[in-house]
């Protein structure tokens, strides 16, 4: 999980978060917020692994609801094409519905299965639609040509698939692909019919167009509601960085993943630390320049933190002057190497008050190893209780947590 990745740039990146700090947008009506969020909306590949995750938590819940409709809905049809088809047609579409009816319960049960499988629930929104598709196509191709037309609400299919859509929180892009093998499935039936080029069928294609449209809308209102909620529920709003919440649920990802790789072995093949940091006598600072130049220097401070970690590292705001770096892949040596760099970085960082004078500002780091066997917050205590340690022997430095090893201290 990267703390920089750009779901968060549906609200506000948190670059344009400092700089919206410094000087405040003058442009900041509905509209131009809507068009900036089309990019977040577009496609996926903005999307954090984490919002992914939450994603598809959301499309997993919609797959299991309609697919719920739709395998009800299944039989009810059957009443329907026995009263209206004669006895010989039946046949053909009553296999077909078996067929469709098995394959939705198949779906159903897949999606129930696939809890925080994001690839398999989006499989399972796609055969949603495709099922009921290609069923329609099947009978299409197998029924007589002058049959097709006792057939009664077949030709609502497309309709119902493409308002289908707006029910999911699918990017526009994915929504585009279905609603174009939609039209397409709607210009066969018209080929089939012999409405193709009709009056008739050209109305057609212009109703369901429409409501393509209007299904890409509301998937653009979902998934950007959906992204600004994610974002307000998981990120600090001063420093854009992500809060203790997520930071609490991301070290629990982490440990699964060390188990994962890690089998019942202690410790070793997947090592990850955790640095717990506090700026040194903040109060000072608000109490000397003011609370909104405490707000900058906390900007700032977020600022270097994620200029000195990787992209899969994850920096949070644990709350008010503190925050805590876990560092992926980094056993507790090398985490003090870069709580070091850290602390130096702070160190020479020209922070400034209004009149643009220099504020010394300094932080105190306590460092651990996040171990797959103990809850996540004894790893924090541990790195807090480092971090304690260090305030008491001077501030200013970085030490490691007693329990996990003999203390090193870097000054
Ligand atoms: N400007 C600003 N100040 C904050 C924020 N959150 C907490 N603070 C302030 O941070 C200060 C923390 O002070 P203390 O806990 O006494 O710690 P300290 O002054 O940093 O001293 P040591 O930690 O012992 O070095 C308090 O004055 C809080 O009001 C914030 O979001 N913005």
């Amino acid at each position: 999980m990267s703390s920089r990745k750009s779901e968060d740039s549906v609200a506000t990146p948190k670059k344009r978060h400092m700089d919206a700090l410094a000087e405040p947008p003058e442009v900041n009506h509905e509209l131009f917020v809507g068009l900036s969020s089309l990019r977040d909306t577009l496609s996926s590949s903005n999307h954090s692994r984490d919002f992914a995750f939450a994603h598809a938590h959301y499309l997993r819940s919609r797959v299991l609801a309609l697919g719920i409709i739709f395998t009800l809905l299944s039989p009810l049809w059957i009443v329907v094409d026995s009263l209206v088809l004669p006895a010989e047609l039946l046949r053909y579409t009553l296999l077909g519905r078996v067929v469709l009816m098995l394959g939705l319960v198949g779906v159903l049960v897949l999606a129930l299965f696939s809890v925080e499988r994001i690839r398999r629930i989006r499989f399972c929104a796609g055969m949603l639609l495709a099922l009921p598709a290609g069923f329609y196509v099947l009978v299409l191709a197998m029924l007589p040509d002058r049959a097709v037309q006792d057939l009664v609400g077949y030709g609502f299919i497309p309709f119902l698939l493409v308002a289908s859509l707006s029910v999911f929180p699918f990017t526009l892009l994915e929504s585009l692909c279905a609603g174009l093998a939609m039209l397409a499935l709607l210009g066969f039936a018209q080929t089939v019919d012999g409405t193709w080029m009709t009056g008739r069928g050209v109305e057609s294609f212009w109703l369901l167009s429409s409501l393509l449209v209007v299904s890409m809308a509301a998937n653009h209102f979902q998934l950007s509601l959906l992204l600004r909620l994610y974002r307000q529920a998981t990120h600090d709003p001063l420093t854009g960085l992500f809060n203790r919440g997520a930071l609490e649920v991301h070290l629990e990802k982490i440990q699964a993943w060390q188990r994962e790789i890690e089998g019942g072995e202690q410790q070793g093949r997947a090592p990850c630390s955790v640095l717990m940091l506090d700026l040194d006598h903040f109060k000072r600072i608000n109490d000397n320049h003011g609370h909104s130049v405490g707000d900058n220097v906390l900007c700032q401070f977020a600022r270097i933190l994620s200029g000195q970690t990787r992209k899969h590292d994850c920096v949070a705001r644990y709350g008010g002057e503190e925050f805590v770096v876990i560092l992926l892949g980094s056993d507790e040596e090398r985490a003090l190497e870069v709580a070091e760099r850290i602390r130096y970085a702070v160190e020479v960082f020209e922070f400034t008050d209004r009149q643009q004078q220099r504020i010394p500002v300094t932080t105190s780091i306590g460092v651990t190893q996040l171990r797959q066997d103990e809850p996540a917050q004894e790893a924090l205590k541990r790195a807090d209780d480092a971090l304690y340690r260090a305030k008491e022997t001077g501030r200013n430095r970085a030490l490691v947590a007693e329990a996990a090893s003999d203390a090193l201290a870097v000054d």
